[in-house]
């Protein structure tokens, strides 16, 4: 089951949504709408789910729709038409006091302005969320000063927050939305109110944060940059309409529309691009223990003058080259230890383009790509990394 579940989802804003309805089922648009019926459509039609444990990026410009999705989520705006359901739940069915807690307990948002309390001390601010949810002022307390500890603001529990920066004050924001633990945050552009410096350092610190709290976020944003460095899977939306979803590196190797390439041409692919989404399985690889033989076989069926070697385990043990092959099988050997190369240029997975550059600039040897555990997932060749910089599906 998805964490959360949308179907269907549409929002008109003004007097006549189900007349808008309708035309949008003829295939009217937007701008035909609002002229016939004086009517928004928000959102012309929205279907996705949301995994638990990702964060699930809302992107687009200006007016295509991304806040509306988001308040349908909690329901601070009631959708014209569509189902939401979190944890199976429908809660664009749900009444008043089960709405309540969901916006209680369920989700917590953090707003691009901080949302806080401009009287209320920043520990009072993280408490709001918990008094709301009725919990005991000792309880409260104590759960808003881990909050606060986790996002880096301890020592400041007594300051307003006029007393502190933006990206304090955003902090605040954050804190307050852990302290509910809140299985899902919503969170509104929650860094464009930001310094760039000051963005970039709370992305990385959310990133650092979520890989501790593993909880489900919805983040919405305009800039593709962080849409691309947030983002687990990215939605980029269009007129209220869904123009793609995927993940960031499916979206700047496929864009699905002219759309969508726009939007990804200017961006550096070798800060997005990993590894991972350019590597190949190797055709063939060979144990330490093989003949020569039958890793000259192997080379020439795959066309490849080198072999990964692995070990009975699939950890990647060296490579053999065709040359030291032959030897081998001249000096009659029966197995290809006496001829492995074991100092490899390896990789993880995730290792961006750029970074991948700098290695394949120190060796001609293709670079291998192996898991935490060494286990051998794949090779990158230099001909591979230089089409995809270029933008080519190699
Ligand atoms: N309360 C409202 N009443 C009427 N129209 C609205 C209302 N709120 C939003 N709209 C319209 O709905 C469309 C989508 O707005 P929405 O705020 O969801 O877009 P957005 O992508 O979040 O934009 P932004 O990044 O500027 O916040 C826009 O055309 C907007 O003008």
């Amino acid at each position: 089951m998805e964490k959360i579940e949308v179907r269907g989802l549409r929002k008109i804003y003004g007097g006549n949504p189900e007349r808008a309805i309708a035309l949008l089922e003829k295939g009217q648009s937007k701008q035909q709408i609002l002229e016939e019926t004086g009517c928004t459509v928000a959102i012309q039609e929205a279907s996705f789910d949301v995994k638990a444990g990702e964060i699930f990026v809302i992107m687009g410009l200006s007016g295509s729709g991304k806040s509306t999705v988001l308040r349908c989520l909690n329901r601070l705006i009631e959708p014209s038409a569509g189902s939401v359901h979190v944890d199976g739940v429908d809660v664009t069915r749900a009444d008043r006091a089960g709405l309540l807690d969901v916006r209680r307990r369920k989700m917590a948002m953090v707003f691009q302005n901080f949302g806080l309390l401009p009287h209320r001390s920043v520990i009072r601010n993280v408490e709001y969320g918990l008094e709301m949810q009725g919990l005991e002022r000792r309880e409260s307390r104590s759960k808003a000063m881990q909050a606060l500890e986790l996002v880096g603001l301890k020592g400041y529990e007594e300051k307003l927050p006029h007393e502190l920066s933006g990206g304090m004050q955003q902090r605040v924001g954050l804190a307050r939305a852990i302290a509910t633990d809140a299985e899902i945050l919503l969170m509104d552009e929650a860094f464009s109110a930001l310094d760039p410096l000051i963005r970039r350092q709370m992305q990385d610190e959310l990133l650092e944060l979520q890989s501790r709290m593993n909880k489900t976020i919805v983040f919405i944003t305009h800039d593709l940059d962080e849409a691309l460095k947030l983002g687990g899977r990215i939605v980029i939306m269009k007129d209220g309409r869904i123009a793609q979803l995927g993940t960031p590196e499916e979206i700047l190797r496929s864009p699905a529309d002219d759309y969508v390439r726009a939007f990804v041409e200017h961006v550096d692919r070798t800060k997005v691009l990993t590894a991972r989404a350019i590597m190949r399985r190797p055709e063939s690889v060979v144990h330490p223990k093989d003949g020569p033989a039958l890793a000259v076989k192997r080379m020439r069926e795959s066309g490849t003058s080198t072999l990964f070697v692995t070990n009975q385990a699939r950890k990647l043990v060296g490579l053999v080259r065709i040359e030291d092959t032959l030897r081998l099988m001249a000096e009659n050997k029966h197995s290809l230890e006496g001829a492995l190369v074991t100092d490899l240029p390896t990789t993880s997975p995730d290792t961006p383009l750029a970074k991948l550059v700098a290695v394949a600039a120190t060796t001609q040897i293709p670079i291998a790509v192996v898991a935490e555990d060494q286990s051998f997932l794949g090779i990158v060749s230099r001909a591979t990394l230089l089409a995809s910089i270029a933008g080519e599906q190699p």
